[in-house]
């Protein structure tokens, strides 16, 4: 499990280490981190040509360190002092071994610019001359490394409120900022490179959580040898509708592709002969009224992709909803129970799958506020509803309450298109199914969706069945195969820009 925290989380341990530690200590250990991926940048590091922008703060502080060490390899480093006042000490260092002050012209000519203008302690969007200097730095070319945080991103949120590094490498120092792994913030941050300053042991319990290829090897269920299809989960799907044939296909293909023992569809005559045909694995019901009376034991429910939003939608929701069992909502059953909260009453667990237009229907805010904070919305919603959030997205982020919020990186752009979340729903319901809870069926359903997602896309366009398609797949890069957990590989951050 990879976690990130915020701001305020990192300074408190922070203060705590240094209170143990020689002044300067862990300035000198992030400056040594810095200067050294800067360096693999220039490849060659004699005669590289290294702008930093150095704001008034310990990021500048990161920099003019990260900068002596470079000139004292024999790069020519100039340093565009843009704050109010500068790091002292930093500036002696730097101009000793000798480093010069430039003035902001110097970019044109850069191999390679550091951002040091603001980390963890700025606030609100950047001020001039830092927002001048951000945009003049971003529209050169040369890489950027940005240390700590991408200037103009929210460390904390991942919000950007006007404008922000496009950093090229983030050299993030002593642990992960949540802002780093959420979009927009996301988007700015690069390739990202920790450097161990000895925070570890000083963190408090993490903001957000990552779920890596080994967490995955040891949550995905497994058969076990004594198993039958009964005993392995049943998912009940209840999706699809006369109109939306596809979400009933693409969400029992999901379904079946992510282990459920056994699908019972239940739905109407021409989603129904849809699903037969491409599903003869499926045990249908043909319902002539909304009710699943008589569909039989299933161990959790999707309810929603394709259903349609009238009152034969509404009483089979009703009558899904008012079952002991898990529930998925996801699509059109997101509009249902928007419209009528009361559906949500219930005592067993409900995990929703909204994007940002289904969440913002559902707690009455604006999907562009949803899209630059989906950390605060998604917690609002797990909070107010009492249910778990997975909210789909550029970054899939999955609140319940009093849980670290999960961020998934799995994801490729490529998955933007339609039927995509229906494959989703199946996935994450035959978890569900399969004895996972809502929390832990949401992250390891996004986790597998957006690594088969990347394995169908292969840099191409995909269809929605490709990605259900290319599950078994993913889940045989995880496991290797095997029936027990034994492999512990983490996922390369950097995969998720490809
Ligand atoms: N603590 C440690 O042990 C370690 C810390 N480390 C490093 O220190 C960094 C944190 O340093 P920090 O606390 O000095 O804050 P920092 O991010 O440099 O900026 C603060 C200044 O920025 C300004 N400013 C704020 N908002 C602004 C805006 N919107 N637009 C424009 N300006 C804005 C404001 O300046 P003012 O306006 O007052 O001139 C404020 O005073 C951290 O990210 C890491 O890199 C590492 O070395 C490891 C050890
Ligand atoms: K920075």
């Amino acid at each position: 499990m990879r976690t990130a925290y915020t701001a305020d989380q990192i300074r408190g341990a922070e203060h705590e280490l240094m209170a143990r530690l020689p002044e300067g200590t862990l300035m000198q250990r992030a400056a040594s981190g810095l200067a050294a991926v800067c360096a693999g940048l220039l490849g060659a590091v004699y005669g590289g040509r290294v702008v930093l922008l150095v704001g008034s703060g310990d990021n500048g502080g990161d920099a003019l360190y990260a900068g002596r060490l470079l000139a004292r390899r024999g790069a020519r480093v100039g340093a565009v002092l843009a704050g109010s006042r500068t790091h002292e000490a930093g500036l002696a260092a730097f101009v000793r071994a000798g480093g010069r002050v430039v003035d902001r012209a110097a970019l044109e000519e850069a191999d390679l610019i550091v951002d040091g203008l603001v980390g963890i302690g700025a606030s609100g969007a950047l001020r001039e001359p830092y927002r001048e200097l951000v945009e003049e730095a971003n529209a050169i070319g040369a890489p950027i490394v940005a240390v700590d945080v991408p200037s103009g991103v929210d460390a904390s949120t991942g919000q950007v409120g006007g404008a922000a590094v496009h950093a090229t490498v983030t050299v993030t120092m002593g642990a992960y900022k949540t802002g780093l792994l959420v979009d927009p913030g996301a988007a700015h941050t690069g390739v990202l490179e920790l450097v161990d300053i000895g925070l570890g042991s000083y963190l408090p319990d993490p903001d957000v959580a990552v779920l890596t290829r080994g967490d995955l090897d040891l949550m995905l269920p497994r058969p076990g040898q004594e198993t039958d299809k009964y005993r392995r989960g049943v998912l009940g799907v209840a999706a699809g509708s006369d109109l939306y044939t596809g979400a009933a296909v693409l969400a029992v293909g999901g379904a079946l592709r992510a282990g459920a023992g056994m699908v019972r569809y239940a739905g109407t005559e021409p989603p129904v002969t849809q699903v037969r045909a491409h599903w003869p694995e499926a045990v249908i019901t043909l319902l002539d009224r909304p009710s699943i009376e008589n569909v039989g034991r299933v161990q959790a429910w999707v309810l929603g992709p394709g259903l349609g939003t009238g009152d034969w939608a509404h009483e089979l929701a009703a009558g899904v909803l008012a079952s002991d069992v898990p529930v998925l909502i996801d699509a059109d059953g997101l509009t249902l129970v928007a419209k009528d909260k009361e559906l949500l009453r219930r005592s067993a667990p409900v995990l929703i799958t909204p994007h940002a237009g289904e969440l913002a229907r559902l707690i009455g805010a604006d999907r562009g506020d949803i899209e630059a904070a989906r950390l605060k919305y998604v917690r609002a919603a797990a909070a107010e509803l009492g249910v778990t959030v997975l909210l789909k997205g550029s970054t899939t982020v999955v609140a319940e309450d009093s849980r670290p919020t999960r961020v998934n990186v799995t994801g490729t752009p490529w998955l933007a298109s339609g039927g995509t979340g229906d494959v989703l729903s199946g996935m994450a319901g035959a978890l569900l199914a399969q004895g996972l809870s809502c929390y832990d069926a949401a992250s390891c359903g996004a986790y597998l969706h957006g690594l088969a997602g990347r394995r169908a896309a292969g840099g191409a366009p995909l269809a929605a069945a490709d990605v259900a398609a290319a599950v078994p797949d993913a889940i045989r890069s995880i496991t290797g195969g095997s029936t027990t957990a034994t492999r512990d590989e983490t996922i390369r951050h950097e995969d998720r820009r490809r």
